[in-house]
C-alpha cells in the first residue's frame, strides 16, 4: 500500500510482529541507496550475552538493527500528503560486534528534533510514536550519533492516517508541530492492542491512580464520530470516585505521569456517560492540572444522551519536577459529589521553532566533518531565519503603527464599532445610562477618560441579580465558567458568566479587562451584547444580554425548526460574523471569532440568531487566515443545520459531507428527515454549494463571509419563491416564522449590517 511502510531494519528477511501480526519487510540491499551511507546491518544472531540469557527470548523483529556511525538518513517516497503516524522501534542488545546499551543519539525529521540525547535502555523494547503532518514527497529521517557509539534502529512503521484524523485544540498550526505520545491510558479498563484501534494506537491500563474504582460496562457506544477520538473500548470503562455518604471523606482521583521537564503537552481527556455512571442535572466536577483548576465538566450538558463520548483537550506546560498531575474531583458547589474519567492521552508537542539542542557529533569518524558542516549550516540558516523574522515583525509593526495613527481622530465617527445608543423614550432608560452608555453617543473619547467606568457592575448587585449565584439559576457551563440567568436592578434580564474565583491570574485579569473594554463597544443585531462586567474580589464576571431561546445546538437536537427558520438563523449568524470580520479589516482590530460553532449561536425570543463568545482571549494569527478558519467552521455549522445533528468532530463531518457530495443526488439523504418534505431542491442545491465553498481545503479558496451571506440569502429566496409557486407541494406548515422574523429576513443586508441599538428590541 503506498505510504504504508513497515520495515525490519538491518535484515533482508521479512518478519511478523508477534504483537499485531503485521509483517515487517526486510531491507533489500538493492533498495538501499548505498549501504555505507545508510548504516550497517547489525545482526543479533548467535549472541550469548550473559545478561540477555536472563530475559525472555527477543522477538524476531528485534533480532537485527541498522547501525549509524555517522549522520545518516532513511528516505521515504511519500505519495499522499497528510497526517502520518511514525513509530520507531528500539531494542538495545549486544552481539559479538559490540553493545548498543551506551548509544546516545538524536533523531530528527526536517524542521523537528524528534528525540534528543536519546539513550535506549538495554534489553528493553522502546517504541517511540509521533503524529506528524507530511507535505513533502521526499520524507527523511535523520539519525545522528552523539557518543562514539553508533545510533541504531530496529524497525520503522510509517503510515498515512485516515483523513478524519487531526489532533484538536483550537489555535494551533499542526504543520508546525509534531505530537510525541507520552501516555495513553484506558482509564479503569485493560490494555487495548493497536489492532483494536482504527488509528493503530496502543492503550495501556492506568495502574496507579490515587483513588477511585474501576467501572466497566459493555453497553454499545453511540454510533457516531467516536472512531476519530478513541476506540469504543475506551469509553466502555471508567474510573469513578468512590461513593461515600460522607462527602468530606471523598478525595480527588489523581494520575501522576512522568513527563519531560519544561515541555509543552497536549492533554486529551475522554469522558462518556455509560450506563450506571451518574449524570445529574446541574452537577459538575473539576479537572485539575498540577493542582490548578483547569476545567469544569458538566456531564449533563454533554451527555444528555447515554453513551455519547466527549473529549476535552488542553495544551499545558510541564514544570521542572518531571511529573505532571491530572486530577478530577467534585466541584465545591455541585449538588452531587462525583467525578469520573474514561481515557487519558498525553502527547508532547514538539514545535518547529524550538528544535532543542543541536547534535554534538564527536570528531572521531571521517564522515563527522560532514555532519558538522550540516549542523553549522542549520544553525546559520536558523539565525538567518530569526533575523529575518525579527526584521519582518519590525516592518509589520511600523506599517501597523503608521496605518493606525491617522485613523485615531476618526474613531467615534466611524460606522463600525459604534457605541450603543440610548433607547428613545421610556422603558429601561436607567439601564442605558447605567450599564451601556459609557461609550455611548454622549460620551466622546475625550470625556470618557473623566467618567468612572459605568460598565463595571458591583459584585453585590450581581449576587442579588443571580439570587446569590443560585444553582437553580444555572443555565449553562463553558470554558469561561458557569453561566447563570439574572435580573438586574433595572429589570433587565441578563446572562451572567462567572469564572471560578481565583482561577485567573492578575495578569490574565488585566488582559481580559483591556479586551472587555473593546468588546463593550461592539453592538450589532446579530451579536450577543456584553453589557458589563465585575472584577472585584479576584472575580471576573461577564454580564451579557439574555437570549431567551438558548443555543442553536439545543434546537437542532430537540425543537423542530422548519427550513425557512433554519435559513434565517444561518443568515442572521452570517451577518454577525460578517460584521466582526468587516470590523476587523476597517479598524485594524482583530475580531475574528475563532470559536464558531452552533453552541455559540444563540436565539432570542423571536428566533433571531446572534453570535456569542467572540473576541475573548483568542490567539490570532494573520487576519485573513483566521477569517477563513471562521468560514470553515461556519460551513460545519451549516452542515449541522441541514442534517439536524451536531458534529462531535467537525473534521469528520466535513469529510463525510465531502464524500456525500461526490456522489450526486445523495445530498437529500442526509437532510434532517423533519424538513425533507418541505425543502425545495434548488434551495438545497444552493445551500449545498455554499457549504462546499466554505469547506474548501485551502483557506485561500474559501469565500469571505459577505459572499456566504449572499448565497444563503439566495437560498432563502429560492425557498420562498418555491413556496409561492407551489404552495401545496411543499409542506411548509411549520414555516410560520413570526411576522417579525419574516420581516427581518427581507430587510436589506446592509441595513441590518449597521450597528443597532439592541435595546430597541426590548
Ligand atoms: N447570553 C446568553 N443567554 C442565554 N444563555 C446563555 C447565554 N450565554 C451562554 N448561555 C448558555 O450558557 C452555555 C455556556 O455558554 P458559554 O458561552 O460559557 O460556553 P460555550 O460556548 O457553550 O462553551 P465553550 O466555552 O466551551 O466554547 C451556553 O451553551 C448557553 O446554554
Amino acid at each position: 500500500v503506498p505510504d504504508n511502510f513497515f520495515i525490519n531494519c538491518g535484515s533482508d528477511t521479512d518478519v511478523t510482529d508477534n504483537n499485531t501480526g503485521r509483517i515487517f519487510i526486510g531491507e533489500r540491499e538493492t533498495e538501499m541507496e548505498a549501504s555505507s551511507s545508510v548504516g550497517f546491518i547489525f545482526p543479533k544472531h548467535g549472541s550469548s550475552s550473559e545478561k540477555e540469557s536472563n530475559h525472555s527470548p527477543t522477538p524476531p523483529l528485534y533480532q537485527t538493527a541498522r547501525l549509524f556511525h555517522a549522520e545518516s538518513e532513511y528516505k521515504f517516497r511519500i505519495e499522499k500528503h497528510g497526517y502520518h503516524l511514525l513509530r520507531l522501534h528500539f531494542f538495545a542488545f549486544s552481539s559479538s560486534e559490540g553493545n548498543l546499551s551506551s548509544s546516545l543519539f538524536n533523531v530528527s525529521v526536517p524542521g523537528f528534533f524528534l528525540l534528543n540525547n536519546f539513550n535506549p535502555q538495554y534489553n528493553k523494547t522502546l517504541i517511540e510514536e509521533f503524529f506528524l503532518s507530511i507535505n513533502t514527497n521526499n520524507f527523511r529521517i535523520t539519525f545522528s550519533p552523539i557518543h562514539p557509539n553508533p545510533a541504531f534502529l530496529n524497525a520503522i512503521e510509517l503510515f498515512l492516517l485516515p483523513n478524519t484524523f487531526i489532533p484538536k485544540g483550537r489555535f494551533y498550526d499542526y504543520n508546525s508541530m509534531v505530537f510525541h505520545t507520552s501516555h495513553r491510558l484506558n482509564v479503569g479498563g485493560s490494555d487495548i492492542n493497536m489492532v483494536n484501534d482504527s488509528l493503530w494506537r496502543n492503550w495501556q491500563i492506568d495502574d496507579h491512580p490515587s483513588a477511585g474504582h474501576k467501572f466497566q460496562n459493555t453497553s454499545p457506544i453511540h454510533e457516531g464520530n467516536y472512531a476519530t477520538l478513541a476506540p469504543s473500548l475506551v469509553y466502555q470503562s471508567a474510573r469513578v470516585m468512590n461513593s461515600s455518604k460522607n462527602h468530606s471523606k471523598l478525595s480527588n482521583i489523581t494520575w501522576q505521569l512522568d513527563v519531560k521537564k519544561n515541555a509543552k503537552y497536549l492533554v486529551q481527556l475522554d469522558f462518556c456517560h455509560i450506563i450506571g455512571t451518574p449524570v445529574l442535572k446541574n452537577s459538575h466536577f473539576n479537572v485539575y492540572f498540577d493542582n490548578n483548576l483547569s476545567h469544569r465538566i458538566t456531564p449533563y450538558d454533554h451527555f444528555n444522551q447515554t453513551c455519547v463520548p466527549f473529549r476535552l483537550e488542553s495544551v499545558v506546560d510541564s514544570d521542572d519536577s518531571g511529573v505532571f498531575k491530572i486530577s478530577i474531583g467534585p466541584a465545591q458547589n455541585s449538588p452531587h459529589k462525583y467525578a469520573y474519567l474514561n481515557g487519558l492521552e498525553l502527547m508532547e508537542i514538539i514545535e518547529k521553532t524550538s528544535p532543542g539542542p543541536m547534535p554534538e557529533v564527536k570528531q572521531n569518524h571521517p564522515s563527522h566533518s560532514h555532519s558538522h558542516w550540516y549542523c553549522h549550516l542549520l544553525v546559520h540558516l536558523k539565525l538567518l531565519a530569526i533575523l529575518g523574522a525579527v526584521a519582518l515583525v519590525s516592518v509589520i509593526a511600523v506599517v501597523f503603527f503608521v496605518c493606525l495613527k491617522p485613523k485615531k481622530p476618526k474613531h467615534d465617527q466611524s460606522v463600525d464599532w459604534l457605541p450603543m445608543e440610548k433607547k428613545r423614550g421610556g422603558g429601561s432608560s436607567h439601564s442605558h445610562s447605567r450599564y451601556g452608555s459609557s461609550h455611548g453617543s454622549s460620551s466622546s473619547s475625550s470625556s470618557r477618560s473623566h467618567v468612572p467606568n459605568l460598565n463595571k457592575i458591583p459584585f453585590d448587585e450581581l449576587q442579588v441579580a443571580t439570587n446569590n449565584f443560585d444553582q437553580n439559576w444555572v443555565i449553562g457551563m463553558g470554558c469561561f465558567g458557569i453561566v447563570y440567568k439574572g435580573l438586574l436592578n433595572n429589570g433587565l434580564r441578563v446572562a451572567v458568566k462567572r469564572t471560578e474565583p481565583g482561577l485567573l491570574q492578575q495578569q490574565d485579569l488585566l488582559d481580559l479587562e483591556a479586551e472587555i473594554n473593546i468588546l463593550l463597544r461592539i453592538r450589532h443585531r446579530h451579536l450577543v451584547s456584553l453589557i458589563g462586567y465585575c472584577n472585584e474580589k479576584s472575580e471576573m464576571i461577564l454580564v451579557y444580554e439574555y437570549m431567551e431561546k438558548g443555543t442553536l445546538r439545543d434546537h437542532l437536537y430537540s425543537s423542530k425548526l422548519c427550513w425557512i427558520q433554519r435559513l434565517e438563523i444561518c443568515i442572521g449568524a452570517a451577518r454577525g460574523l460578517n460584521y466582526l470580520h468587516k470590523g476587523s479589516s476597517c479598524r485594524g482590530i482583530s475580531n475574528v471569532h475563532s470559536h464558531v460553532k452552533c453552541s455559540n449561536i444563540l436565539l432570542d425570543e423571536n428566533n433571531v440568531a446572534k453570535f456569542s463568545d467572540f473576541g475573548l482571549s483568542r490567539k490570532v494569527g494573520p487576519f485573513d487566515e483566521n477569517m477563513k478558519c471562521d468560514v470553515y467552521s461556519f460551513g460545519i455549522v451549516l452542515v449541522e443545520v441541514v442534517c439536524g445533528r451536531v458534529a462531535m468532530d467537525a473534521k469528520y463531518l466535513a469529510a463525510e459531507w465531502g464524500s456525500i457530495c461526490k456522489k450526486k443526488g445523495r445530498l437529500e439523504e442526509i437532510v434532517d428527515p423533519c424538513i425533507k418534505c418541505e425543502i425545495d431542491g434548488e434551495s438545497l442545491t444552493k445551500f449545498g454549494e455554499t457549504v462546499d465553498k466554505c469547506l474548501r481545503k485551502k483557506a485561500f479558496d474559501r469565500p469571505c463571509m459577505g459572499d456566504v451571506l449572499w448565497d444563503l440569502e439566495y437560498a432563502l429566496q429560492l425557498q420562498r419563491g418555491a413556496i409561492q409557486s407551489k404552495p401545496h407541494s411543499l409542506n411548509n406548515t411549520n414555516t410560520i416564522a413570526s411576522s417579525k422574523t419574516q420581516e427581518l429576513a427581507i430587510l436589506k443586508h446592509d441595513q441590518l449590517n449597521s450597528p443597532v441599538n439592541y435595546y430597541s428590541g426590548l
